[in-house]
């Protein structure tokens, strides 16, 4: 793995002490992304203590520190996809796996936990802040290996995963033994490629009719759960307050306006929703959250009733994009381009 990390800095890390203990870390109410972006990689390491990881696993800190550094690295600064943005999937695995007590319930095997929190720090890394039909309409690298399996970015984003753990001191899973190192390996790749919206997209109706008579013994029940909470970490922006789904909103824009020139600059034209002349911010967030992140979100709440308050949050948040829609209609009439409305809407 071509990535260095100074070693210096995985001693620091490892010596970052507890002096960080921000209240409510273990709400659904915290907002991952308050806190400082030089604390965050020990906090991935408070998180990895919380839940006993370190301990039921053996793993050895300072391979987990290292672990932690080069997956950082791994992450490019594109405005959306980016450690931050795994920072924050991670944290909601960390908050549906304390709070809504998935081991305790027997929904996921001790396992099955460890590997959900590791597979979310490692989803999206070395995102180029393009999508995968991008990669296919413009024959990236990627798309020329990937491309016949579909899903190629993450089939990009498990790979780069694999080579971190097989990176001198950052294997995890090194005390692993025997089945169990591969049984990790399978559930590390099926939790990636799982958060691949089109694959999300082809098992929902699975999904909604799993949840409404849900078999925690059953093991098909089980994967489509699993499956659900990667989309669902990986959707939680949209379950904090809505200045954190406004800010999230601009970033993803960001992402998809440029990768929208960048398809004009190549002669195709790109869809309405990555064209930032055509784009409606506002109404594409109400179907977004009314075509995906509302009826996941309810799936789930059939399984856990404690989710209900969450998607009371979601439905918030989308009444505020609808007035923004209306304030949007009003002055777009003006010729103010979506971004200005959204940064002046309060
Ligand atoms: C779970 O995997 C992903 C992968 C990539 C992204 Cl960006 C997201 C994601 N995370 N938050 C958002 C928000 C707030 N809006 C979005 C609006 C559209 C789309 C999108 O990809 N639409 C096309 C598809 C439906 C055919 C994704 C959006 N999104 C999630
Ligand atoms: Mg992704
Ligand atoms: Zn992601």
């Amino acid at each position: 793995y071509h990535m260095q990390v100074e070693e210096e800095d995985v001693q620091a890390l490892l010596n970052c002490g507890d002096d960080h203990n921000i209240k409510d870390f273990d709400s659904f109410n915290f907002c991952p992304r308050t806190v400082p972006y030089r604390h965050m990689p020990c906090y991935v390491l408070k998180m990895f203590e919380d839940l006993n990881f370190i301990k039921r696993w053996r793993i050895k800190k300072n391979v987990l520190a290292r672990f932690t550094l080069y997956v950082k690295k791994g992450y490019r600064d594109a405005p959306y996809h980016n450690w931050m943005h795994a920072f924050s999937v991670a944290h909601f695995a960390y908050l549906l796996i304390k709070n809504l007590r998935l081991v305790e319930e027997e929904h996921m095997t001790e396992l099955q936990a460890f590997v959900f929190l590791v597979s979310c720090l490692c989803h999206d890394i070395d995102h180029r802040g393009t999508n995968n039909s991008f990669q296919t309409k413009c024959g990236t690298v990627l798309a020329s290996l990937y491309s016949s399996e579909g899903s190629v970015m993450e089939r990009h984003h498990l790979a780069q995963s694999m080579c971190i753990l097989n990176t001198e001191g950052c294997n995890i899973f090194e005390t692993l033994k025997g089945t169990l190192y591969s049984e990790a390996l399978d559930l590390l790749r099926n939790n990636i490629l799982a958060t691949d919206l089109a694959s999300h997209f082809r098992s929902v109706d699975d999904q909604r009719e799993i949840t409404r008579c849900y078999d925690k013994k059953n093991p098909s029940h089980r994967k489509l759960l699993h499956a659900m909470l990667m989309t669902c970490c990986d959707l939680n922006d949209q379950t904090k307050n809505w200045k954190v789904s406004k800010q999230t909103a601009e970033q993803i824009y960001d992402e998809f306006f440029s990768q929208g020139d960048l398809e004009k600059s190549m002669g195709t034209a790109p869809i309405e929703m990555m064209d930032r002349e055509k784009a409606s911010i506002p109404d594409l967030q109400v179907q977004f959250i009314t075509n995906l992140v509302l009826p996941l979100f309810t799936n789930l709440a059939m399984v856990f009733p404690s989710v209900k308050s969450i998607v009371q949050i979601i439905e918030r948040n989308r009444e505020v994009w609808r007035i923004a829609t209306a304030i949007f209609q009003k002055y777009s009439e003006k010729g103010m381009t979506g971004m200005d409305i959204l940064l002046n809407a309060r």
